[in-house]
């Protein structure tokens, strides 16, 4: 069988929004991906200055946003590993249960930008190729990154963010059309990011 080309998009998710299922829509169909595995991760250390959702809230709404589209997946690797978040444990586990495969880890320009402060940042791209998206607000380049590692995509701008969106519902604004109608509807139900009575 010839090796599967699996995207793998980390993050916090919290909530994911359209922004990041737009991103992980277009790679997949410009790479020609078989799958995009969501990966929320567990504890992410470099947001360890706020307070981050329960990990099972941010993975069950990763699940409701993803479900219909049958070429995503949700992946608990991070979750289930315990501890702080590397993406290079992430990508070790992935290599792992996906030997034969080829791994590609998308990631927004705010990301890329960060990605050599990141944990054993030389030992990322031995795993995946990196493909890193447009994002408002940011700006796009690889000029700190290994060369033939990298590529960059311009997806369709959504000025979308997890901080806006948790904003949002702080305020009683609405969140309809920023992110799936089903994780709209499951923030509702957990009273998620509302202001402490
Ligand atoms: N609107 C967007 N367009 C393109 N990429 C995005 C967008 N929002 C997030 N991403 C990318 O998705 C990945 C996960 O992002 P994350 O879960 O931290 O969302 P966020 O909106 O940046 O959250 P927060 O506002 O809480 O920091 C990162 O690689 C990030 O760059
Ligand atoms: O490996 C690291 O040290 C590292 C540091 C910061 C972020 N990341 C990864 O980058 C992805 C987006 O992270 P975030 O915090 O913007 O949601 C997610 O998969 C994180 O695990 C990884």
């Amino acid at each position: 069988m010839s090796p599967r080309r699996i995207g793998v998009m980390g993050g916090t998710f919290d909530p994911i929004h359209h922004g990041h299922l737009v991103a992980a829509s277009e790679v997949q169909s410009r790479f020609e991906l078989d799958e995009v595995i969501f990966v929320p991760t567990g504890q992410p250390w470099q947001k360890s200055g706020r307070v981050v959702t329960r990990a099972e809230d941010r993975y069950l709404m990763t699940v409701i946003a993803t479900a219909s589209n049958p070429v995503f997946s949700v992946s608990r690797v991070d979750i289930d590993r315990g501890g702080e978040t590397y993406t290079v444990d992430t990508l070790r586990d992935l290599h792992r249960e996906y030997p034969e495969d080829e791994l590609f880890f998308i990631t927004g320009a705010d990301a890329l930008e960060q990605i050599l402060t990141w944990h054993n940042a030389d030992e990322l791209f031995t795993y995946a190729h990196f493909i890193g998206v447009t994002r408002p607000g940011y700006r796009l380049n690889d000029h700190h990154l290994p060369s033939g590692k990298v590529s960059l995509v311009e997806v369709t701008a959504m000025a979308i963010s997890s901080t806006g969106c948790r904003e949002r519902v702080e305020r009683g604004e609405p969140i309809w059309y920023l992110v799936s109608d089903g994780v709209a509807r499951y923030i509702d139900k957990r009273k998620l990011y509302r202001k402490p009575e």
